[in-house]
């Protein structure tokens, strides 16, 4: 998971530490460069292109322009701090403190098992293939795996074999599916599911609904009404990690139109570059609640930054 970007620090770290051990940045800064030994004046132009490489490595990883180039003031900063000769290890550690505050801030405390309404309503929104179905019989699999009640709200109506899709869902995970015909009002389709979850005492409901572009507004404004019927405790964003800053893009424009209250993140385990997971964080200032880490019904967890940093900091 996430080998691209865990080599290229890996290899960052490895090679400038065989060159040199320690950089005196601290003198650095308070001298005159003209009066710098030589040695001196090479590892000034050596900082310099560590930091340009850190940021280069970022943005190769699909982490954002600008979340790249503020992780490394960031790191410049933190650095500064430091008054005593800083070695490579400083910087790689300086540079796992920098991406834990950061991720630190897309962390959750909800815990899903303990919410205090019933039925607790989860609607799933997001574009087409980045994962909402697989990712509701995950979730359903998690609470049921917990003795909780489950029912799916069949939602997507407007895709041929969404139906069935989620039907087949609820029958692996032996959760209750409500649904309607295709074509029908999702809207109606999720109230049907809440009421029939408040008459039967059941405790959570997972609307799905149709993967939609995120620039179709017709398909954008149904939503709307899905979320004004349905009132959801939580509405989930659910972002294919593969897709680097489009994804950013995506839920810039999700937020805008309809709004959410936090992110699930799939894909993680396939070959995505990994820094979608850093973007997110930064740009769209909303929890990152769950991440896919494949096609399994337990194929998901709970996003924890020393999880992403372990990955990628691993030799
Ligand atoms: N490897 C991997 N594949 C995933 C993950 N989550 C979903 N998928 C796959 O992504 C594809 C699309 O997933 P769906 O759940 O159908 O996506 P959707 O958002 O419901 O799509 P629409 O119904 O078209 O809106 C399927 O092949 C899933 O198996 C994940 O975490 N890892």
């Amino acid at each position: 998971m996430f080998d691209s970007l865990k080599k290229k620090l890996a290899g960052l770290f490895k090679k400038e530490s065989k060159d040199d051990e320690n950089l005196n940045i601290n003198d650095k800064v308070n001298e005159n460069i003209s009066n710098k030994s030589e040695n001196q004046e090479s590892l000034f132009i050596k900082r310099d292109e560590f930091d340009e490489r850190v940021q280069e490595i970022l943005i190769e990883s699909d982490v954002s322009f600008e979340s790249a180039e503020r992780i490394v003031e960031m790191l410049k900063n933190r650095e500064k701090k430091l008054s005593r000769k800083i070695s490579y290890d400083d910087i790689k550690s300086n540079l796992r403190s920098v991406l834990y505050d950061v991720l630190s801030q897309a962390k959750s405390d909800l815990d899903l098992l303990n919410v205090d309404k019933k039925p607790y309503v989860i609607l799933f929104i997001g574009i087409n293939g980045t994962g909402k179905t697989t990712t509701i019989g995950k979730i359903a699999s998690y609470l049921k795996n917990n003795n909780k009640k489950v029912v799916i709200a069949a939602g997507d109506t407007f895709r041929a074999g969404a139906i069935e899709q989620i039907s087949i869902i609820g029958e692996k995970t032996g959760t209750e599916v409500i649904k309607h015909d295709f074509g029908s009002d999702p809207a109606s389709v999720a109230y049907d599911a809440i009421e029939h979850a408040r008459a039967r005492r059941i405790d959570y409901v997972l609307i799905d609904s149709a993967g939609r572009m995120q620039t179709n507004k017709n398909l954008l404004s149904e939503m709307k009404k899905i979320k004004r019927v349905a009132r959801p405790d939580l509405t989930l964003l659910v972002l294919d990690g593969m897709i680097g800053n489009d994804a950013i893009e995506q839920a810039k424009t999700f937020m805008n139109e309809i709004n959410f209250d936090g992110v699930v993140l799939t894909k993680l385990d396939t070959d995505a570059r990994g820094g979608a997971v850093i973007s997110v964080a930064m740009e769209i200032k909303k929890p990152i609640m769950f991440v896919g880490v494949g096609q399994g019904l337990n194929d998901i967890m709970r996003f924890d930054p020393d999880w992403y940093l372990d990955k990628i900091f691993s030799s």
